[in-house]
């Protein structure tokens, strides 16, 4: 299995390109299942994205959006995946969607992790599109480098959809280390997997991942392992 290239000369070719197979994947889910589940990564290479879907005349009501990952700060906070998606994407006509949220009242994620699986077990064994970004450290969704519970959340036979990640601290995770993620293996099963880079920078990063054999260096390389289109623009 590989990744299928859609690399593009400008970023809204790019982002044009990608709002037209998300949202004609998610049309073709409700079609053939009467619902939609919809996997949304955080970070800022996605915001056009969601801004341009959220527009999208599709039976928004029929969707289950779902976080791929958040950080452990209030849903109030400026790092907050929840707020991010909520803006961007839960507007206007995709208002409508159901939204999954990881943030719970527990004081840590370790904590909110019983709470956040029983949430996430209103998706499906196979979600229908996730979107993914990716570090420059070779991270996707919160799996991180070497990070605490790095393993957990990567082991192949893993039945949980959600995991706890303790990142070690780097310049792409600020202070933000504490997370919750989906599990390698949930987003393994999902039917389509998109990771959305942008820059020169990633492109070398995303070659360099794509050569990787060691996952826990560059845990997106297990996901490029994958089935996946990759969209890229300079
Ligand atoms: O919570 C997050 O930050 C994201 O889910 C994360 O995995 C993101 O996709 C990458 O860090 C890329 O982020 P950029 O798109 O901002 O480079």
């Amino acid at each position: 299995m590989a990744a299928t290239e859609f690399f593009y000369t400008n970023r809204p070719e790019m982002v044009a390109a990608l709002v037209e197979e998300i949202a004609g994947l998610l049309n073709e889910a409700i079609a053939a299942r009467g619902q939609a589940s919809f996997l949304v990564s955080g970070g800022s290479s996605p915001q056009a994205v969601y801004d341009a879907l959220a527009e999208r005349q599709l039976d928004w009501s029929k969707v289950i959006v779902a976080l791929v990952d958040e950080r452990w700060v209030p849903s109030d906070h400026s790092a907050s995946n929840e707020d991010f998606i909520s803006r961007h994407l839960l507007r206007g006509p995709a208002a409508d969607a159901t939204f999954l949220t990881m943030k719970t009242d527990a004081l840590n994620a370790a904590e909110g992790l019983t709470e956040c699986e029983a949430r996430y077990a209103a998706l499906p064994s196979h979600a229908d599109v996730c979107l993914l970004g990716m570090g420059g450290d070779g991270h996707t969704a919160s799996l991180f480098p070497h990070a605490e519970g790095l393993a957990a959340a990567m082991a192949q036979d893993s039945e949980m959809r959600c995991a706890v990640i303790e990142a070690k601290p780097s310049e792409v995770t600020g202070s933000h280390t504490e997370r919750m993620t989906l599990t390698r293996r949930y987003i393994a099963a999902a039917r389509k997997r998109l990771l959305l880079i942008a820059g020169t920078e990633k492109q070398e990063v995303y070659h360099l991942a794509k050569a990787c054999e060691d996952s826990n260096a560059m845990p997106v390389s297990a996901v490029l392992a994958t089935e996946i289109d990759v969209y890229w623009a300079p």
